[in-house]
This record gives C-alpha cells, sequence and structure tokens, in this order.
C-alpha cells in the first residue's frame, strides 16, 4: 500500500514496565530479566491507553530482550492487537552497561561518585568498563548473538547505541512507517533515548537530562521525510513526568 505523500506516519515508543531489576536498582544492559507484576501492569495500561487514544499499531518492533518482548504482548493484548506481526532485533536492545551489569546503582553512586555514575549512566560517549568475557553477566556466549562478530558490544555509551540502531531506523522501521503503517516499538530506556535524540535532534551534552519512563506510550506524527512534524507526546503526560523523575532519581 503505498502511502500518499501527505500522510502523516504515527511512531509509538513504549518502554518495557519495571523489571525486576529496575525494581533491584540494579544495572541491567543486556541481561534478560522478566518484568515485575507492577511491570506487567504498566505495559497492560500502556496497551489500554493506545486503545483508548484509536491509536491501534499495525506492526510492532521489539529487542531481543524478554521485558521488550513481554511488554509488546501484554499492551497489544491489551489493545486488541495481539495478531500484528512482529519485528525483533538487537539493535533494539538497551545499551550494553558493560561491566556494571548486575552492580547496584546506588552502591556505584556512592563508590565512584557522581560525577563518573553520571558520565557511565547520562554521558553521550563515555561507556562503562568493559564486561569480563567470563563475567557471570556476559552475554558472550549468548546464542541470540552468534550472528553478530565483531558487532557484539562488551561495553556501550549511546553514541554506540545510535550507531548500531540506525541501521534498523533506516531499514525495516523506515520501511514500515513509509508503508503507512502505526509502528510501535517496545524497547528500553537507553534505545528510546537514542531515538528520541536523533527525531528531535537534542545536542551530545543536552541528552544527558532526558529520561524515559516505563509503560508510558510516547506518540510521533511523523512526516514523509521521517522526521516529526511536532513534539513526541505521552498519552499521559502528568503519569510520564512522575515516572521519568523517579528514573532520573534511581540510585539516590
Ligand atoms: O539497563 C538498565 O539498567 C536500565 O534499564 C536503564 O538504566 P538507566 O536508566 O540507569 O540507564
Amino acid at each position: 500500500m503505498a502511502a500518499t505523500p501527505s500522510e502523516d506516519r504515527t511512531l509509538v515508543l513504549l518502554r518495557h514496565g519495571e523489571s525486576d531489576w529496575n525494581a533491584k536498582n540494579l544495572f541491567t544492559g543486556w541481561v534478560d530479566v522478566d518484568l515485575t507484576d507492577k511491570g506487567r501492569a504498566e505495559a497492560a495500561a500502556g496497551g489500554r491507553l493506545l486503545r483508548e487514544s484509536g491509536l491501534l499499531p499495525d506492526v510492532v518492533h521489539t529487542s531481543l530482550l524478554r521485558r521488550a518482548i513481554t511488554t509488546a504482548a501484554l499492551s497489544l493484548d491489551a489493545a486488541d492487537r495481539h495478531w500484528i506481526p512482529v519485528r525483533r532485533t538487537w539493535r533494539l536492545n538497551e545499551r550494553h552497561y558493560g561491566a556494571l551489569q548486575g552492580k547496584d546503582k546506588k552502591q556505584t553512586l556512592a563508590e565512584y561518585g557522581e560525577e563518573q555514575f553520571m558520565l557511565w549512566r547520562r554521558s553521550f560517549d563515555t561507556p562503562p568498563p568493559e564486561i569480563d568475557l567470563d563475567d557471570e553477566f556476559s552475554q558472550a556466549h549468548d546464542p541470540r548473538y552468534a550472528d553478530l562478530g565483531d558487532e557484539m558490544p562488551r561495553t556501550e555509551c549511546l553514541a554506540d547505541v545510535i550507531a548500531r540502531l540506525m541501521p534498523w531506523w533506516e531499514g525495516d522501521a523506515a520501511a514500515d512507517l513509509q508503508s503507512g503503517r502505526v509502528v510501535l516499538v517496545a524497547a528500553h530506556g537507553n534505545s528510546l533515548r537514542a531515538i528520541v535524540k536523533h527525531l528531535d535532534g537534542i545536542g551530545d551534552d543536552e541528552i544527558a537530562g532526558l529520561n524515559i519512563p516505563t509503560g508510558q506510550p510516547l506518540v510521533y506524527r511523523l512526516g514523509d521525510d521521517l522526521r516529526p512534524l511536532g513534539p513526541g507526546e505521552y498519552l499521559d503526560p502528568e503519569a510520564a513526568a512522575a515516572a521519568a523523575a523517579a528514573v532520573a532519581n534511581q540510585g539516590r
């Protein structure tokens, strides 16, 4: 179905609901943890918001991590869109948190101090230390990444996430959006920060202030050039602002 030139494209970004390690305040990255009961409820609530807003996804893109995959399934079930096509890619995975994976955020802040903690957590181009290949929280031997070869990260900064995410954005995401489909992306705090930075043209220093809340649908209307026609809008702005502030304060 060829989209008409002036037709808006609709992109919905949805961070997974609260995960077990979000609740425990642990750096997660590529560790494949599940949702908490609260996170499952957040995912379903996000789906109800989509349904009530008349935003019915035609295709969903997820990472290879269960917290995003389960969030997609629960939200789409609540929106009665559980039957739509699914595309999965490592390029939507959470940023790889390197040697911080499994570490407590509060202890990390206490041990390394505010500046280093924020550099590792929110800077554009400062990655945490690399994870050891034999670390219990390494994905070096995870079969789902067997084909990545040299692209397999041992740590990532946000710039690294953008670099590995853009082939997806310019490929499968653009194709679905250009076809006029409503595209739901169920992903993670930092892979979504990467998308929002790209769409909103947020500066490399300014991006440190952006936090994405769990379970809150963020909607972009895009032109035929896939540039935003206006700012992204949360379907529940008040709840999203409160939840984003909670993300910012993690570790404190
Ligand atoms: O990977 C993680 O720890 C979280 O999903 C994101 O954590 P952050 O908000 O500290 O980057």
